[in-house]
Parts: structure tokens; C-alpha cells; sequence
């Protein structure tokens, strides 16, 4: 059985492939934060911008098989086009993806990535791993596409991360206008990101563009 938030048919917003027409696929549930309000700030994740609790967002619900779940995403690709590519994301994504899902998704054409916080291993056969770390516990995923930090975090400095077997190196503000006004860090996000990456080039900007556009 999988649990399914939301999926939608947009650009991706983030890292080496934003701008790329993408089928997203939102998982129910974390294993960093419940996902209620009144446990945020006591969670490894206080910034999260996204809702992943449930099954009631566009396109959710429950699918029994990857057969189900997979027939049903694939009706919002655009008909008779190629170049079929899913970001899975959640929540966590690695707590639900599995071989069966792959295998399906690749039967039906499409190139898979995934976002993910690092914590849980996952399923082989997928395209692009965007890692993006949370906590301070170690990673279990030390090497894929791309590692997409939001920054700053004050416990995770970028330099605890650069010498992993990453092809990108992204730096993402944090969001913050999703936050309550006692859950703000004083900082301009942006601007604190911007500068690290002038002054420590191995490192790239990543703007969440779909927030600028105001699409999903
Ligand atoms: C909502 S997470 C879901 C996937 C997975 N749980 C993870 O954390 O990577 C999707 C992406 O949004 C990023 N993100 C979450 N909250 C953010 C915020 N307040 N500002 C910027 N990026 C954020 C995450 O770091 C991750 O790269
Ligand atoms: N357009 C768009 N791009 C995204 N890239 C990563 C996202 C996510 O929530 O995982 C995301 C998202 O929610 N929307
Ligand atoms: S790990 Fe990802 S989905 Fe989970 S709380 Fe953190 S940002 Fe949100
Ligand atoms: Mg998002």
C-alpha cells in the first residue's frame, strides 16, 4: 500500500534540473517531524515548508500495487509525449519507494529522481539522487547527484558535506514565510547563501523558482 499526499505535473523548482518538466509525487509522512504544528520546533526539520500528512492533496489517496499507483500517475503526463521524468518526494520519499515502484516506473518510460533527507536506505535503479541533510546524525546516503542543503542551518555547516562523493553542490535559503513569527531565525537566508557561495565556489545557489512562478 502506498500513501500518496499529492502528485502533480509541473516544473521542478530546485537544483541542477529546476526548470524541467517533472511529474511530482508526494508520499505521505517523515521520519524527521509528524507533520503537526505543535511538534514542530521539537523536531530534527523545524523549517519544513511542506504539508505531507494525508492522503487529501490534488491526486492523492491509497494505491494497493505500484501497478495502481503507477497508472495512475502516468495520466498526468502529457499525452503522447516523451521524456517522461518523476521526482518522488515527501515528506520521505524512502520510507514508501520500492523496487516494485521502480520497476513499474520504468516499464511505463519514466527517468526517476528523488528527494531525499539522507537518513534511510534506498531502493537501486534510481536516476537522480538529490540528498538534502537534516540532522546531525550520519548520513546513510553519502554519494549521489546532487546534495541540496538549505542554509543556514546552524548545526550542519557546509563543510561537513564537501568532501562526499556528490556531483553538485547546492545551497538553498531557507524559506521562512511559511514560519510564525517566533519560529524565524533573524537572518537574511538569501543573502547569508548568496555570500557563502562567493566566498566558497565549490557551492551553487538553488532558488526555489517554483515559489517565484507560484506554481506547485
Ligand atoms: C519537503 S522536502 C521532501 C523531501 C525530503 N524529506 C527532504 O527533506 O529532502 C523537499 C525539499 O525541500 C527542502 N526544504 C524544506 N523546507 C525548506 C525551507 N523552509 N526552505 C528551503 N527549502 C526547504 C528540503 O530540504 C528538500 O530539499
Ligand atoms: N516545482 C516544485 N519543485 C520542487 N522540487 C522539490 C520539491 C519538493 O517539495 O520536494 C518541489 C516542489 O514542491 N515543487
Ligand atoms: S525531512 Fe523533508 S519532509 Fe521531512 S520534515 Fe524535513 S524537509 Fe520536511
Ligand atoms: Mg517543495
Amino acid at each position: 500500500m502506498y500513501s500518496i499526499k499529492e502528485a502533480f505535473y509541473s516544473l521542478q523548482g530546485e537544483g541542477a534540473h529546476a526548470g524541467r518538466p517533472a511529474l511530482f509525487c508526494r508520499f505521505t509522512g517523515c521520519n524527521l517531524w509528524s507533520g503537526l504544528e505543535k511538534t514542530r520546533m521539537k523536531s530534527d526539520c523545524q523549517f519544513c515548508d511542506t504539508d505531507f500528512i494525508g492522503t487529501d492533496g490534488q491526486n492523492g489517496g491509497k494505491f494497493r500495487t505500484a501497478s495502481d499507483l503507477v497508472a495512475h500517475l502516468d495520466t498526468l503526463w502529457p499525452e503522447g509525449h516523451g521524456h517522461k521524468y518523476v521526482v518522488f518526494t515527501g515528506g520521505e520519499p524512502a520510507l514508501q519507494l520500492d523496487d516494485a515502484l521502480i520497476h513499474k516506473m520504468k516499464q511505463h518510460g519514466y527517468t526517476i529522481a528523488i528527494e531525499t533527507n539522507g537518513t534511510l536506505k534506498l531502493p537501486e535503479g534510481i536516476d537522480w539522487i538529490c540528498v538534502s541533510p537534516k540532522t546531525s546524525a550520519p548520513l546513510i546516503v553519502n554519494k549521489g547527484s546532487e546534495l541540496k542543503l538549505v542554509y543556514p542551518q546552524s548545526h550542519l555547516s557546509p563543510d561537513l558535506f564537501e568532501n562526499l562523493e556528490f556531483a553538485h553542490f547546492y545551497l538553498q535559503p531557507m524559506a521562512q514565510d511559511h514560519l510564525l513569527p517566533d519560529q524565524i531565525p533573524l537572518t537574511n537566508t538569501q543573502e547569508a547563501t548568496l555570500n557563502y557561495c562567493l566566498s566558497h565556489p565549490q557551492w551553487r545557489l538553488s532558488l526555489q523558482t517554483h515559489k517565484m512562478l507560484n506554481i506547485d
